[in-house]
């Protein structure tokens, strides 16, 4: 089951989270050539990307990559890509190598295989902060989503498309498979609605909560 480490506040939590994943990541870095780097995108991880940002690691080393994107290019405020390349990709994180979750295209299926073929090399993932919503989606995994049970699947392929009532737009994620192969996994969430959700998600199947399909091993962190 997975570890839960509660924080006194928010600041708190990005600083010690921020800190633990350089820390991951230096030590890959030690062992091997190069390091992987997957992230959530949305409202919860700008501040932890803004510290990451200023750690001094050999980031030309490491590959940086979303959980999932929205299909929308990078000139809209809701683009992940966006996010990260104002707030992680910078500083002394500017030489880390960026692998694409979007490519402009009206739908996202003619380009699945081009997007996929950029991760050869890259996995499996060495550390890997997964998001949540309160309704219990992780990456682009939506309860209800139209191929959900697909990306569950063992077999399924690194990349999806994903549409959902609850998305807003067509999405793009990394499927169970691949994030569950993830060396180190941490789920970061905050207040107590997500908490609660969290808890939630306990008594239900992957597909009413997809969060379940990537939970094991992982450490959440969670601040009020
Ligand atoms: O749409 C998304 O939602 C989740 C959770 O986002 P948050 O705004 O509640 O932090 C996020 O993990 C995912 O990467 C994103 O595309």
């Amino acid at each position: 089951m997975r570890q839960l480490v509660e924080y006194p506040d928010r600041d708190m939590m990005m600083l010690d989270l921020a800190d633990t994943l350089a820390g991951e990541l230096a030590d890959c870095l030690r062992r091997h050539e190069s390091a992987s780097f997957c992230v959530p995108g949305g409202t919860t991880p700008g501040p932890i990307f803004d510290v990451l940002s200023e750690q001094a690691l050999d980031w030309k080393r490491v590959a940086v990559f979303l959980n999932d994107e929205r299909w929308v290019g990078e000139d809209n405020p809701r683009s992940n890509t966006r996010l990260l390349k104002e707030r992680l990709i910078v500083s002394k994180a500017s030489e880390a190598k960026l692998i694409p979750l979007y490519t402009p295209s009206p739908e996202p299926e003619p380009v699945m295989e081009e997007l996929a073929a950029a991760f050869d090399g890259h996995l499996p993932i060495s550390v890997l902060v997964l998001g949540m919503g309160a309704d219990m989606h992780t990456a682009s995994l939506f309860p209800g989503a139209d191929r959900l049970a697909d990306a569950l699947a063992s077999d399924a392929p690194i990349l999806m498309p994903m549409r959902a009532d609850a998305a807003v737009e067509p999405r793009v994620t990394l499927t169970a498979p691949v994030l569950n192969g993830a060396l180190s996994k941490h789920i970061v969430i905050f207040g107590d609605e997500k908490r609660a959700a969290l808890e939630r998600a306990a008594h239900l199947n992957a597909m009413e909560a997809p969060i379940r399909a990537v939970w094991s091993d992982a450490v959440v962190h969670w601040a009020k």
